[in-house]
């Protein structure tokens, strides 16, 4: 048997390099398809879009395609290896995109020196899609990044490492407390990490509930507090006064650990110190802060989630992204507002509630799952995902006015 490194490299080179392609939607065989579907006969669309610029949803793939845009400057954990490293990884979304909400997706790979460069290299092409969904844009820049780019585009532009995280860590938190018998009001939340991933994740959750008094977050230099004057502008709003300065100091007596940082930066020791019935979101990918039969060895209490899909519990953003699009895209709408995010994190969560088909137990290899320590949040092939989630966020487009479109008869029942 190979080893799961050349599985892994094999699978990306066999049949073909890469992971998508591109099929035809219509007849392209003979004279007659060849004049209807080049010239003459798209000049017939041409001319209807350039007198009624909407018409490009009728007569082109605009408005089910998505970008996935990157500059490769935060791959997974992997950290700043360029776009071309990131390739795979934009490839990956766009087979997620494909295979889980049937939407096509092209990777982009932008090389720039400057924010502004990355903005106008976007924008400029950004009428050629339905939707962006930005990916492994490092922070700080990543929050400029996005907020120029939804101001400059017509389409909904999402950055994925900040909002489909921070959906999914909700819809996986909010499950995770109820089984362990605690509330968000009262827990104390260690966050590792406070880049795109970190920042997006702590303030969903503070809309759910959690108190930001309550939270400390720590980067590379450690605890985020006060004192500290190398904060940029987004994490000052976790600055704490406080004279804790260590993974060690927050982590006693946490109720909940978010890692969205790094390997292995969690050890047993820090498990043992906190309090009862704790919750630990490993997210860093591909290694997370903490391997799960770590974590487990050292108390038998916990939930533990990562973002991997060979452990349970996979708290990953591609619960929400196919489907958040899926839905954006249904109803046309200008923008991705937080009343569509708060949909998308009870309609995921409510799935974990019922019981599993049979083909989702098939494909993920478990015999049984049951709403419980072990399946907190569906699993990303459950085909209930689609429709469930991509409805509530058509529905909440609606309710809040910004969708193009009315709610089409699919989601109507
Ligand atoms: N499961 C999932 O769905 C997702 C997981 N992630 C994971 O989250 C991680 C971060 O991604 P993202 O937010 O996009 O990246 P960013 O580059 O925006 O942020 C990384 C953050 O992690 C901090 N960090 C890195 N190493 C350490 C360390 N040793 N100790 C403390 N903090 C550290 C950085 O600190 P500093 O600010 O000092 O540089 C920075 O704040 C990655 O591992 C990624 O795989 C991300 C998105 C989705
Ligand atoms: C899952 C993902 O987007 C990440 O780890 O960056
Ligand atoms: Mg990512």
């Amino acid at each position: 048997m190979k080893d799961f490194r050349q599985q892994a490299l094999d699978y990306h080179q066999f049949p073909s390099p890469g992971k998508i392609g591109i099929e035809l939607t219509t007849p392209a065989e003979t004279s007659q398809d060849l004049s209807l579907a080049y010239s003459p006969g798209v000049a017939e669309p041409v001319r209807e879009i350039a007198e009624n610029p909407d018409a490009v949803y009728q007569y082109t793939g605009k408005g089910n395609t998505v970008a996935v845009i990157t500059n490769g400057t935060a791959i997974l954990g992997l950290g700043n290896l360029g776009g071309m490293a990131a390739k795979p990884v934009m490839e990956g979304k766009a087979l997620l995109f494909k295979r889980f909400a049937d939407i096509n997706s092209f990777d982009i790979e932008v090389k720039h020196k400057t924010v502004e460069e990355f903005v106008n290299t976007v924008a400029n092409i950004a009428d050629s899609f339905g939707g962006i969904n930005l990916e492994d844009i490092k922070a700080p820049e990543c929050f400029e990044i996005e907020k120029a780019l939804i101001e400059r585009c017509k389409i909904p532009v999402f950055h994925d490492d900040q909002h489909g995280t921070a959906i999914v860590t909700a819809a996986g938190m909010i499950n995770a407390l109820e089984i362990q018998g605690k509330d968000i009001k009262q827990a104390n939340i260690v966050c590792m990490g406070a880049g795109a991933a970190a920042i997006a994740c702590m303030e969903l959750l503070i809309s759910c509930g959690a108190q930001r008094e309550k939270i400390y977050m720590l980067d590379t230099k450690g605890v985020i507090h006060t004192r500290r004057d190398d904060l940029n502008e987004y994490k000052k709003l976790f600055a704490n006064n406080t004279d804790k300065r260590t993974l060690e100091d927050v982590i006693d007596g946490a109720d909940v650990f978010v890692g969205v940082s790094g390997p292995d930066l969690l050890t047993a020791e820090h498990v043992k110190l906190m309090a009862e019935n704790p919750v630990i979101f490993a997210c860093s990918n591909p290694d997370p802060e903490i391997k799960p039969e770590v974590a487990l060895a050292a108390r038998n209490d916990l939930i533990i989630a990562t973002g991997r899909s060979d452990y349970p519990n996979q708290v990953n953003n591609v619960l929400c992204f196919p489907f958040i699009f899926r839905g954006a895209l249904d109803v046309r709408a200008r923008t991705i507002n937080d009343a569509m995010k708060v949909a998308c994190v009870h309609a995921i969560r409510e799935i974990a509630k019922e019981e599993v088909p049979a083909e989702v137990l098939a494909a993920s290899g478990d015999v049984e799952l049951n709403f419980g320590k072990n399946y907190i949040i569906p699993k990303p092939m459950d085909p209930r995902l689609c429709h469930r989630v991509a409805k509530a966020v058509a529905r909440a487009a609606v309710d809040s006015g910004v969708a193009g479109l009315e709610l089409p008869e699919k989601y109507q029942d």
